[in-house]
């Protein structure tokens, strides 16, 4: 190793860079890029404790990862060397990692928030449409070889569906995928409600058409809920029984956010009994588990997470993430922080 290379930082790849090629190699340029051997968190904590990792000033990690990392924990945080000051997720949720852990270690986290908003968006309005229109149903018919099926009471094909126009959409969590989801909803003709943590600017809840209303106003008034809010040990199961029971009997759910901010016990059972007439899932509790009572309900729309699946989003959150690692690199700075660390002081 010659003395330049000695003198590089280094970083620490958790996962694969599939698209954005070019920026990585403009990190490994500036940087020593350190690949995990390990594919099990056993080892990965073995491979740390080695010191393998010993001088990695910033790692950069995908939501795949986690197989082999698992959570970035205290545990794994007192594995990994002390200099390791950035994490850099690729993935507007960081859920994966205990931001309070890091603070407390004096480990920034960086998101890729916006990258994702158009392609999980448009997932949420094609499992909305799916879920309104009964899709699933009529598509499980058709590759079973019996067209549109017999529905319930042996009338031909499944239930009619409903039309968004003049529906209210509910959308929980209006950062950036929920006010995405909003402008192209109101495209649909559905009137939009919403409620956030924080009630948006008079402006912009103008431009969206969208009201704020109450968390139980929400759920009393929708026809459709959307899932867009982060999870988080506040937002866990906010969905469960006690709202399923406040809401209009026969809504529709869809949730693209994460599977773990409902209660997807409860969602079977409403799904079962009716009150839920229809959903549309893109995230799931355990994945790459799926709850059998979902999977064999005809009325779940079940797409296995991916509403960021796209050659353009993929290729955009890569780059995102990757700008963030170089500048903690560069100027040890964030691009993206991520909210709860506002406040922390750069180096
Ligand atoms: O699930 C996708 C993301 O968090 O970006």
């Amino acid at each position: 190793m010659g003395r330049d290379q000695e003198q590089r930082p280094r970083v620490l790849l958790l996962g694969v860079i599939e698209h954005a090629h070019s920026a990585w190699a403009s990190v490994s340029e500036i940087a020593e890029v350190v690949t995990p051997a390990s594919t099990n968190r056993a080892e990965f904590l073995s491979e740390a404790a080695s010191g393998a990792f010993e001088g990695c000033v910033a790692a950069y990690r995908t939501f795949d990862s986690f197989s082999v990392t698992g959570k970035i924990d205290v545990e794994l945080l007192a594995a990994l060397p002390s200099s390791l000051r950035f994490i850099c997720h690729n993935g507007a949720g960081y859920d994966q990692v205990d931001v309070s852990a890091c603070t407390a270690r004096g480990v920034r986290v960086s998101n890729t928030p916006t990258a994702v908003d158009d392609a999980t968006a448009d997932m949420a309005i094609f499992l909305l449409l799916g879920a309104l229109r009964n899709l699933a149903v009529g598509m499980a018919s058709l590759r079973a070889g019996k067209w549109r099926g017999t529905g319930e009471g042996g009338a031909a094909g499944p239930a009619l569906g409903h039309d968004p126009q003049g529906k209210v959409l509910g959308i929980l969590g209006m950062g950036g995928i929920g006010r995405n989801m909003a402008r192209k909803a109101q495209a649909f003709g559905m009137k939009i409600r919403y409620h956030n943590r924080t009630r948006l600017d008079q402006d912009v809840e103008e431009a969206l058409g969208a009201e704020y209303v109450s968390f139980d106003r929400l759920l009393g008034e929708s026809d459709v809920l959307s899932l867009n809010l982060p999870l988080n040990p506040h937002t866990r199961h906010i969905i469960s029984r006690r709202e399923f029971a406040k809401m209009k009997p026969g809504i529709v759910i869809v949730n693209t956010a994460r599977g773990a901010v409902m209660d997807e016990v409860a969602l079977v059972e409403a799904l079962d009994s009716g009150q839920v007439s229809s959903a549309g899932l893109d995230v799931y509790e355990q994945e790459p588990f799926v709850h059998p009572g979902l999977l064999a309900n005809p009325r779940a729309m079940l797409v296995p997470h991916m509403g960021t699946w796209t050659v353009e989003t993929e290729t955009k959150m890569e780059e995102w993430a990757i700008s963030n690692v170089r500048m903690a690199i560069e100027s040890g700075r964030l691009r993206s922080i991520v909210p709860e660390q506002k406040d922390m002081r750069g180096e």
